[in-house]
């Protein structure tokens, strides 16, 4: 069974970060762990507040797992802060880590930042280098980049200028854009597109997490990039075609689709 580790941050109410990760390893046959980067309170309506977790913990947890267990791929989501990042990013350069998946969480779909704005130039300098691929929503792309992202053009000139930073893959995901969510895959070399059609949900809480997710499990089993893409597509696509109204606000994808 392959081994798989998330460093995020908890969601209360199950339905994002680490809570995700973790059902998107199990819903696709393997083994989960994490490192807990931050405590949100937050249910399907927003987020009320954020504890972080001290940077000697943090380390600890990684080191701890690393020392004893193979790990087949990462998974990085919200790392609020530049201290968080630095240690994660060295830990990880330490312990020789394989398959990094960078999710560069920043604000959550109910709108609260996620990463303080004093980590932005770690996110970018730091964290995103080290990389196999980096999966920003269009938002994320134009925090990035400065670019203002409108069509599939734009998507395109910002995966250019994300893979710069230094990563292997660069995916733009386009779930906020206001036709079919189309997300766009770039090597340095060509682009690769995955097409679906939009479900007309409100219930999405999470599908970035869960996207990001599922391409660590294919990356851990052994699929190249594209297709470890192309899989994790089909398997956040069918998700949210099950999302399930949870709670007052944005309920949540169901990871279980096929089993329950
Ligand atoms: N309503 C939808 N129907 C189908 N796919 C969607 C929908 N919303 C998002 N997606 C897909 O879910 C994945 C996560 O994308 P996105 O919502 O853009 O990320 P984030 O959660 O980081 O904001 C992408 O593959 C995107 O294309
Ligand atoms: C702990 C944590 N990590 C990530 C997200 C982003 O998920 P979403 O964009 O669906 O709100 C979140 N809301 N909470």
């Amino acid at each position: 069974m392959e081994k798989l580790l998330t460093i995020a941050g908890s969601d209360s109410s199950g339905g994002a970060g680490i809570q995700a990760d973790l059902k998107t390893f199990s819903a696709l046959g393997t083994y989960g762990m994490s490192v807990i980067t931050a405590i949100t309170a937050q249910n399907t309506q927003g987020v009320f507040g954020v504890q972080d977790v001290e940077e000697e913990i943090i380390y600890k947890q990684i080191e701890a797992i690393f020392t004893d267990i193979d790990v087949d791929a990462v998974k990085i989501g919200m790392v609020s802060k530049s201290n968080t990042i630095e240690t994660i990013v060295n830990a990880l350069k330490k312990f020789k880590a394989k398959n990094i998946v960078v999710d560069p969480v920043m604000v959550s779909k109910s709108g609260y930042h996620l990463l303080k704005s004093e980590a932005k130039k770690s996110l970018i300098e730091k964290l995103i280098p080290i990389a196999k691929i980096v999966t920003p929503n269009i938002f994320e792309a134009e925090v990035i980049t400065g670019i203002e992202i409108k069509d599939i053009k734009d998507m395109e000139k910002a995966a250019k200028k994300i893979y710069g930073l230094g990563p292997q893959y660069v995916l733009v995901k386009g779930g906020h854009l206001s036709h079919e969510p189309i997300d766009i895959l770039y090597n340095g070399e060509k682009f690769n597109y995955y097409r679906a059609v939009r479900i007309e949900t409100k219930n999405t809480h999470g599908t970035g997490c869960t996207l990001s997710s599922a391409i660590g499990v294919y990356l851990a089993k052994g699929f190249s990039v594209d297709k470890a893409v192309e899989k994790a597509k089909d398997y956040i696509t069918s998700a949210i075609s099950k999302s399930f109204p949870l709670g007052k606000g944005v309920g949540p994808v169901h990871h279980f689709y096929s089993w329950w």
